[in-house]
């Protein structure tokens, strides 16, 4: 017996998958989906099987053995196999990268893997009674025996035992300090012994007294003691208490933002849009749902999946980025409760392996999640969502380089089930596609509370700087804010992107300081009064001179979170302010806490970058303000205007959401932009319309695809010379249907010490277009890559720059 194993060596050149010959005690077990680990060279690597034949090509005498099974059922299905052979032309990945992008980490090493005993009256072998005898787990690694193997392997089946990996997590597992409390007599004699000088003891000891016998946790202890950890270890070092170390279950922190429980009465539109649904719920069709910010479209996803679940199926529902939108999360849970797993980049390794063992037993039916959740590993898929489509978070920038909407299309075709994609501001490519019927489009024009969206107001920051308003908040802004403060109602401060906006910059010579391992301007840091470049990580103190000139006028400059939370606390005396940017979200569960504390009306105004754009649902909000529009507007990249647009109508849909009426402002130094006039007027089809205009006339996608093609080298001579080859290699090669643009250094030159270059391909059809990429990533592996070049291909970039 052969297997084919796809090996984890992806430097190689070539993909394919290797023969193995299969052990004879091996032969019972292995089926494809098992990780197995194989020699190579003389190396020990993880593989997959991919698929059991009875006889190699290759000489049988040369080929080697599998070495050690990893798992005695697979940790990948029928459909993932498939998927990964797709994806790999589809995304030009090598398959094994596919592959891994569809497990949890903890599968990707290897673990360590335990067997666990789940009930053992129905242990019948006298084998495997032997082996558990005395003991309800043992290491995988300890069952040598392949007749043994075979059993277990049924047993596993039979849900008589169960493999569960071990994943020793960096940051440990967490743990607590637990305390018993000794008995009132045993503390009253230990009190009796200490000295007089020992008062905060005596106190301990006497609160002890009154919690004789009980089991807390000693963080407990000293928050209602109040006394110093010192103290504490003192009292228990005489004997007071008994510590131990106790492990906490690992939960996703979903905090309870107290969410609708029941379904609502669909509106008019919403019933229209589930009629269409219902029509074709078991049909691979794909339905984009364009409904304005309020209408209702959660609840339509809610009331679908409710059908899904009643016929016994599943569903994957993706959020952008799902630790920014904890109401979601709360939605979700409140409505469906333990049948929701939710899986986001917030999760530890751990518990993330707990959520996808969840989905993979079965006892789960719904998983929120972000991007890499499409993987999730359902087997009975009824639905699949995406939430606010637009976002480019759903495109991975790294390899495996796929769209999550790819993947749920193709997942969809497999399950015959329908994918819903939703927002309010549809990417143009979606829009493109519904337009043209590929698309079902399912439209709904109003709140699902039938009031008006909120009133736009664009204001035009060259006047206030005309009037001599030198601040960030113009005069209606600030009249606008004081007003809402008045009334107790809450308000919105959007500030968009941070990245770039928080400079030092020198007023003599106009010097800004950069980092000196990139192309790019050190971000300051007001609160560790440091600068820092966000792509390599690099830090240094703010200079005290300017480093070309020397002049003492070196400020910073710009408008960071935390700048504006200073002038609004000028501005606005007495107003609560919460921050929410990454500086403040650094910690675990930090955005939930703020929102729930802004929910809980704990602050007035609550100001924050994009993260505060999406998916907030707040009866209080009445204001919203956007400081500087243009920020997005300015960037060097095809997709500006469509990227402002969207933040826009996003960030104003946060206003008026409930009873009381909604206002917003939008600053900017170019209010006549049409990306700036569409979003005041709520119009999404004559912005959709003007930017096609633009998109055919500058040959963009959707009018045409574009593969773009990085590299990276050291040496500047280099890496112009390697991007010149290939633009010229391409254009030998490619039909003259295909523009090859290029070389160009890209936007940030460079980036660690490396400098970057770029090509794009603008094609409407180019046939045998993967087949020539390929032959392009096999010469650079096999020649290129020594020399210290990197490459990469993107078929689908969400950006250019
Ligand atoms: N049929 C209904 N009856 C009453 N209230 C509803 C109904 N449907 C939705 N709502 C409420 O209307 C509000 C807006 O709904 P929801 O958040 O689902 O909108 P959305 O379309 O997802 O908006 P956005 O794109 O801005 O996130 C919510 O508070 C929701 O609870
Ligand atoms: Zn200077
Ligand atoms: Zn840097």
């Amino acid at each position: 017996m052969i297997a084919e194993v796809i090996v984890d060596i992806a430097a190689y050149p070539i993909d394919k998958p290797f023969d193995y010959v299969v052990p004879k005690e091996m032969e019972d077990i292995v089926e494809p989906g098992v990780r197995v680990k194989v020699p190579f060279g003389n190396r020990k690597l993880l593989g997959f099987i991919t698929e059991i034949k009875d006889e190699s090509d290759l000489n049988i005498v040369k080929l080697k053995q599998i070495e050690e099974i990893l798992d005695i059922t697979p940790v990948l299905t029928k459909e993932m196999l498939e998927m990964a052979d797709w994806m790999k032309n589809h995304v030009l990945c090598f398959e094994i990268d596919a592959l891994f992008a569809m497990l949890p980490s903890a599968l990707k090493a290897k673990y360590e893997r335990v067997i666990r005993l789940k009930d053992r009256s129905r242990l019948v072998d006298s084998e495997a009674q032997a082996l558990f005898e005395k003991r309800e787990a043992i290491p995988l690694h300890d069952v040598t025996s392949m007749k043994l193997l075979s059993i277990l392997k049924k047993y596993s089946e039979e849900g008589i035992i169960e493999v569960e990996t071990i994943v020793k997590q960096k940051t440990s597992v967490k743990k607590e300090r637990i305390l018993t409390i000794q008995s009132e007599t045993e503390i009253s004699k230990l009190l009796s012994l200490l000295s007089p000088q020992a008062k905060k003891q005596k106190e301990l000891m006497d609160w002890m007294i009154g919690h004789a016998g009980e089991i807390l946790s000693a963080k407990y202890v000293l928050e209602s003691t109040g006394v110093q950890p010192a103290v504490l270890n003192a009292v228990i070092e005489k004997g007071a208490a008994i510590t131990s170390m106790e492990e906490v279950y690992r939960d996703p922190n979903i905090v309870d933002l107290g969410d609708h429980s029941v379904p609502f009465q669909v509106t008019e539109e919403q019933a229209k849009v589930m009629d269409a649904l219902m029509k074709e719920k078991d049909q691979p069709a794909t339905f984009l749902l364009h409904g304005v910010t309020g209408s209702g479209k959660t609840e339509i996803y809610l009331q679908m999946i409710q059908d899904v679940i009643s016929r016994g199926k599943e569903a994957i529902v993706l959020v952008p980025e799902i630790s920014l939108t904890p109401q979601m999360n709360s939605r979700f849970k409140s409505r469906f409760g333990d049948l929701v797993a939710v899986m986001h980049s917030g999760l530890s390794a751990g518990e993330k392996y707990d959520e996808w063992r969840k989905i993979q037993r079965g006892e789960v039916k719904v998983v929120v999640g972000a991007r890499s959740a499409i993987f999730a590993p359902f087997t009975n898929l009824g639905v699949i969502i995406l939430d606010e489509e637009h976002e480019s978070t759903y495109k991975q920038d790294d390899t495996p380089r796929y769209h999550a909407r790819d993947i749920a299309i193709w997942r969809s075709q497999y399950y015959s089930c329908p994918v819903i994609l939703g927002s309010a501001t549809p990417s143009l490519e979606s829009y493109a596609r519904a337009s043209k019927g590929v698309y079902r489009l399912l439209t709904m024009k109003e709140r699902a509370n039938h009031h008006p969206l909120p009133a736009v107001h664009v204001v035009d920051m060259r006047d206030e700087l005309k009037n001599g308003n030198r601040s960030m908040f113009s005069v209606d802004l600030a009249d606008a804010v004081r007003k809402r403060l008045e009334r107790k109602e809450q308000i919105v401060l959007f500030l968009n992107k941070r990245g770039y906006s928080s400079f030092v910059l020198c007023r003599d010579c106009g010097t800004t300081v950069q980092c000196p391992n990139c192309d790019i301007s050190l971000t300051y840091h007001r609160a560790s009064e440091v600068l820092r470049c966000h792509y390599c990580g690099h830090e240094e103190h703010v200079p005290t001179n300017c480093p070309e000139c020397s002049s003492e006028h070196i400020r910073f400059f710009g408008t960071g979170t935390q700048k504006v939370e200073e002038e609004v606390s000028k501005l606005f005396p007495g107003a609560r302010v919460l921050r929410m940017d990454v500086d403040t979200t650094r910690q675990k569960g930090a955005h939930e806490a703020i929102l729930k504390d802004f929910g809980d009306g704990k602050a007035d105004i609550l100001l924050g970058t994009q993260m505060i754009a999406k998916g907030l649902d707040f009866p209080n909000i009445t204001l919203v303000g956007v400081l500087t529009a243009d920020t997005t507007l300015n960037l060097s990249d095809f997709r500006a205007a469509e990227k402002t647009f969207q933040l826009l109508t996003q960030v104003s849909g946060r206003a008026g959401r409930h009873d009381k009426p909604g206002e917003v402002f939008i600053q900017t130094y170019s209010p006549e932009h049409y990306a700036i006039q569409h979003a005041k007027n709520h119009s999404y089809e004559p912005f959709y319309r003007q930017e096609m205009m633009a998109r055919k006339q500058y040959e963009y996608p959707p009018f045409y695809y574009l593969t773009l093609i990085q590299f990276s080298h050291e040496d500047l001579m280099k890496v112009s010379e390697y991007a010149g080859k290939t633009v010229e290699w391409l254009r030998q090669r490619l039909s003259d249907q295909s523009a090859v643009i290029g070389p160009t250094a890209a936007a940030i030159s460079r980036v660690n010490n490396r400098y970057r270059y770029q090509c794009l391909i603008k094609y409407k059809k180019e046939i045998g277009l993967t087949e020539t990429l390929q032959q392009l990533i096999k010469m650079y592996r096999t020649e290129w890559l020594k020399t210290g070049l990197y490459m990469t291909i993107d078929m689908d970039p969400s950006t250019i720059m």
